[in-house]
């Protein structure tokens, strides 16, 4: 069996090694991936602490040149890391190549985004002064991803936490080390210096907190669950007030209103519900309807929930993988339970199905008649499972989509221009969908949110180097 070590200055290290075992086929073990120890993230970190001027001294030519080698690389080899992606993660093939192809055009975009101007010029109020503001790097990274995209989530911290000069100590989420091991292994084929990129994998309650604890660390940008995140932030502030990025859950609602077009809304409530199993942070886990479009609404929702076909990820025609993991299928069931226990209607699917292979097949779910203050609702679930909630207006289902204490994405389905436009002012979340899901969003622009779905500066595109830059203010007088 392939053993894949940790990553650290350099070199490949690793004596422990843990399974990776396919979700859609639990037969089928991927490879065997190390288990940091503690000496070898303080390893990991002292190697990046080194690096770190080093890197941040070479020109934004070579380090362009070399985030461009990584890009080629990736997008070369995507349809073989999708399917990797796909085989220990379980989301299907097309969106596991679709996810590495968006790492790769990351991986592009911040080799460009660095050769634009970054300084800004003031005039002063003093005689024979100028001011510079200028953007340096914060120093040494801790990167902590979750299993849910396992090459996109570490592609946008990881490409501009090294555009921008600082140095990385990356651990991605214990259930998914292959895609993690194989950008690493591209990025140091792409010559990355030693040191520059580290990899760690294996336990997150121990390696995150070596990682937020070490003084030689200066951030660390997280996504994952709300109660991670905000440990994270207790600790981080207790040791030196680290510099940190979180990036947490959601309960995104998908506003349907009387005049919506139904074809629209059910592909975007499908799509945004259940594609990559409903494990997204952006997914429509709450469909809030309009009392006059409801009966017809979930009529063609129950058909086409009911159409969708469950399986093996890498089986052509399949549209929904498995759940990632046990411990995540058993929190879908509580949830199924929960929610009838509260009374709402199960209409369809939340079944445990088998195929030919043995894997955590769960059908897609949708309940009706559920109000807002059920838990349902009202906590991120994190699968195939969504809910429709009844209002009588528009003013109801805005009042009811900004009822959370989430704001990661939101979105409405309606004909009005004028309801679209009030929807974009007054939805209390970071993104905003219109007549499509609240999902899939595109690597150049800013992603985040608002209320307990983030902190910090937003991720992605350009604003993505407010957190990996540090602004400083040169006066400068005249007369030498
Ligand atoms: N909004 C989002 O994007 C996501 C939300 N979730 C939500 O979180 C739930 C649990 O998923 P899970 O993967 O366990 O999410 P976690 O928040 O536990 O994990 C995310 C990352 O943090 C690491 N981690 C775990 N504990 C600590 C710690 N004490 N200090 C620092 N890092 C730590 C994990 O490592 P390790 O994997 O080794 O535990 C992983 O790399 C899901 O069911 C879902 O509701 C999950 C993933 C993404
Ligand atoms: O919807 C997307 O494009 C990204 C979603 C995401 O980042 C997440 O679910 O963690």
């Amino acid at each position: 069996m392939n053993e894949h070590k940790n990553y650290i200055d350099g070199e490949w290290i690793g004596d422990d090694f843990k399974p990776n075992v396919n979700p859609s086929d639990l037969g089928d073990t991927i490879g065997l991936y190390a288990r940091a120890a503690e000496s070898d993230v303080d390893r990991a970190i002292a190697a990046a602490a080194e690096a770190q001027p080093k890197w941040a001294a070479m020109t934004v030519g070579e380090r362009s040149a070399i985030l461009e080698g990584i890009a080629t690389r990736i997008l070369a080899r995507a349809d073989e890391l999708g399917e990797l992606l796909s085989r220990e993660e379980g989301k299907t093939k097309p969106e596991g190549i679709a996810e590495a192809t968006r790492a790769g055009h990351t991986f592009r975009y911040y080799s460009q985004q660095i050769l634009q101007a970054t300084g800004e010029r003031f005039a002063s109020t003093w005689p024979g002064m100028t001011i510079d503001v200028e953007r340096k790097p914060v120093g040494v990274i801790g990167i902590i991803t979750p299993w849910n995209f396992p090459i996109a989530i570490p592609a946008w911290k990881i490409a501009p936490a090294l555009a921008y000069g600082n140095t990385v100590v990356f651990k991605p989420a214990d259930l998914v080390p292959a895609s993690a091991w194989a950008l690493v292994s591209i990025a140091h084929e792409a010559g990355l210096p030693r040191g520059v990129l580290n990899l760690t994998m294996g336990s997150g309650r121990m390696i995150g907190a070596r990682i937020v604890e070490s003084p030689l660390v200066n951030a660390v940008t997280f996504t994952g669950s709300t109660q991670t995140g905000m440990h994270i932030a207790a600790e981080s502030l207790k040791h030196g007030a680290k510099r940190f990025q979180l990036e947490m859950g959601g309960k995104n609602p998908l506003i349907v209103l009387n005049d919506a077009d139904l074809d629209v809304a059910v592909g975007a409530a499908i799509n945004g519900s259940f594609y990559s199993t409903g494990q997204r942070c952006t997914a429509s886990s709450r469909l809030v309807v309009e009392s006059g479009i409801h009966d017809e609404f979930v009529e063609r929702m129950r058909a086409a929930t009911e159409a969708l076909t469950v399986g093996h990820a890498l089986e052509d025609g399949i549209q929904i993988g498995p759940v990632a993991s046990e411990s995540q299928l058993q929190q879908d069931l509580d949830y199924l339970r929960i929610g009838q226990e509260e009374g709402a209607e199960l209409l369809v699917g939340g079944e445990r199905v088998t195929r030919s292979t043995e894997g955590y097949f769960l059908t897609p779910a949708l309940f009706v008649g559920t109000r807002n203050d059920m838990r349902i609702n009202r906590e991120e679930i994190f699968g195939p499972i969504t809910s429709v909630i009844k209002v009588d207006d528009y003013e109801e289902a805005l009042a009811v989509a900004n009822d959370t204490d989430y704001g990661l994405s939101s979105g409405i389905i309606t004909t009005s221009l004028a309801k679209a436009a009030d929807f974009r002012r007054r939805a209390q979340s970071g993104i905003v969908a219109i007549n499509r899901p609240t999902a899939a969003t595109e690597h150049h622009v800013p992603f985040g949110g608002t209320k307990a779905s983030s902190f910090g500066p937003r991720e992605q595109g350009p604003h993505a180097r407010d957190f990996f830059t540090i602004v400083t203010t040169a006066y400068t007088a005249a007369g030498y």
